[in-house]
């Protein structure tokens, strides 16, 4: 069934924080082919992290393998039925350092599919949920860059809204943040944070070169923090009250013209 979203009528308040002021970390690390190496360093850079303070920690997309169709099936793991050393980390690193963690995201397998899945959980180690990746990353500009995942990955057919301890987060994945429709569901169904997985750091040896730059962007569109190429971990605060002030200042999710347009959701 598709139903019209009215963003004034239609939001959907989230469960009070238990805090509204924390601090994040963006780990933008650098990747290789060694999965046993790339597993046991983000478990010391997500120690390092909540070390420094943050209570929420965020890994890019596709952190435990290189990034390319060859190398998915061969590094995916099953999560739930399944070995799942990378998720078994997740869990792990979460619980022992009380912190909400978006697990970047890792090839996935499950039924005979492959998919690129952002698991989630909370300080207690608990999974609180995952995405697949939904707008799978194909482009052929001739001469420059062909890129197919379609052509080993199964794009996921969920949006992902996940209440944890620090807030409602809206859960995508790199290619994902191209189509605002999903960032707008994500907003009406009442997210106070945004996260998109994107690159690790950058590596021209690789296949693919990411790009780096992983950033903090405010609801006006100004970037608070900022990585560069290279592995980093990147330190930001988030305030969620001031985040609603923001939102509340400039209401355009209020003001929007639903006598002209409308966001149809498809999934209610
Ligand atoms: O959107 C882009 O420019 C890059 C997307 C990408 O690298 C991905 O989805 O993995």
């Amino acid at each position: 069934m598709a139903t019209a979203v009215n963003a004034t009528t239609d939001r959907i308040a989230p469960p009070t924080p238990s805090k509204s002021k924390f601090k994040l970390a963006l780990c933008q690390l650098a990747v290789g082919a060694d999965k046993e190496r790339n597993i046991q360093h983000a478990r010391q850079v997500i120690d390092r992290a909540a070390g420094e303070g943050a209570r929420l920690v965020i890994l890019p997309e596709i952190w435990n393998s290189p990034y390319s169709n060859d190398s998915f099936p061969v590094y995916a793991e099953e999560v739930g039925g399944g070995e799942s050393p990378s998720t078994a980390m997740l869990s792990d690193a979460a619980a022992a350092n009380s912190i909400v963690l978006v697990g970047g995201s890792i090839p996935e397998r499950s039924e005979g599919k492959l998919f690129n899945t952002s698991f989630v959980y909370g300080s207690k180690g608990e999974l609180l949920g995952r995405h697949r990746k939904v707008h799978l990353f194909d482009i052929d500009i001739p001469g420059k860059i062909r890129f197919k995942e379609s052509e080993v990955l199964t794009p996921g057919s969920d949006l992902t809204v996940i209440d944890t301890e620090l807030g409602r987060i809206g859960v995508a994945i790199c290619y994902d943040i191209r189509f605002p429709e999903l960032a707008a569901l994500y907003a009406a169904r009442g997210c106070q944070l945004l996260v998109y997985p994107v690159a690790p750091a950058r590596d021209l040896s690789a296949g693919y070169h990411s790009w780096g730059h992983s950033a903090l962007v405010d609801p006006f569109g100004r970037v608070v923090a900022a990585a560069e190429e290279s592995e980093a971990i990147i330190h930001a605060e988030v305030d969620l009250d001031q985040i609603a002030e923001q939102r509340k200042g400039v209401p355009y999710n209020d003001q929007k013209r639903s006598d002209l347009y409308s966001l149809l959701d498809l999934t209610r």
